[in-house]
């Protein structure tokens, strides 16, 4: 079985859209867990655009009335997030190597060239008991350097995943993953995964068992609009069971 942790981003755009609270993240987030989902995963990134510093401490506050429910907060660890992160203390932190104009993540790190500038925010962020993931491309020869600097896990980064589901050439893709994600393994590294995930692509990623988690927000929330918020959940659930 494979753990759901769901996005709620696009629940905090909604809502910034309007400057009221309505969605309001908490509920929405309350919702999610009574409906089995295993965790609730947040990206606020500097512009606050959509999961912003607070709903991190209102969504911490939530989790304590759901013991064995996990919160994730993803982003880019500048001195303003790593100040959250270190202030709320997640059960999970996805450090993700977005730079604040992007429009959504869409590579994962360069150990090589980041790994000096990585390791003492893994080692404080572990001090504090909080789950270290590092956000990377599905790269077989990364996987170890991951593991020597610190990480718990890996999130592999599925858009090119996703992009190919279905197409030609899909199997060798799908093959690439499933060697990352045994590679992780090998190193002692959990594996999560996530991006551009949805409905119909999540199972064939996570049949081999290899994926801890996925973290799913935006197929998610554009498959609630036509299924139903309590469905959609429901629906990845049966599919990740
Ligand atoms: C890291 C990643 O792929 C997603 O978790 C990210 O949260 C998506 O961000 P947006 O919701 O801003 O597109
Ligand atoms: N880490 C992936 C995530 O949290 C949600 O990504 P998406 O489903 O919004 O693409």
């Amino acid at each position: 079985m494979t753990h759901l942790s769901v996005n709620l981003n696009k629940i905090g755009l909604l809502r910034n859209s309007r400057g009221r609270n309505y969605p309001n993240m908490v509920e929405m987030a309350e919702r999610t867990l009574q409906l089995g989902a295993f965790g609730i995963t947040i990206h606020p990134r500097p512009d606050q655009r959509h999961a912003t510093y607070q709903d991190a401490h209102d969504l911490k506050d939530l989790l304590k009335r759901f013991p064995g429910a996990e919160l994730n907060i993803e982003g880019f660890p500048d001195a303003q997030f790593l100040d959250v992160v270190l202030e709320v203390e997640p059960d999970q932190c996805t450090l993700v190597p977005d730079d604040p104009n992007q429009l959504t993540s869409d590579h994962g790190w360069n150990l090589a060239r980041d790994q000096d500038a990585l390791r003492p925010v893994i080692a404080k962020l572990k001090a504090k008991g909080i789950r270290v993931v590092l956000f990377m491309d599905p790269d077989v020869e990364n996987m170890v350097l991951a593991k020597d600097i610190g990480a718990d896990r890996v999130e592999l980064y599925t858009e090119a995943y996703a992009n190919t589901y279905g197409k030609d050439g899909f199997s060798d893709v799908l093959a690439t993953y499933q060697a990352a994600a045994q590679a992780a393994l090998d190193a002692g590294l959990g594996v999560n995964a996530g991006h551009d995930l949805d409905l119909n692509n999540v199972q064939t990623l996570c049949e081999q068992g290899k994926i801890t988690e996925v973290s799913i927000g935006h197929a998610l929330t554009a498959e609630a609009l036509d299924l139903g918020w309590d469905n959609v959940v429901k629906a990845y659930l049966a599919k990740l069971s």
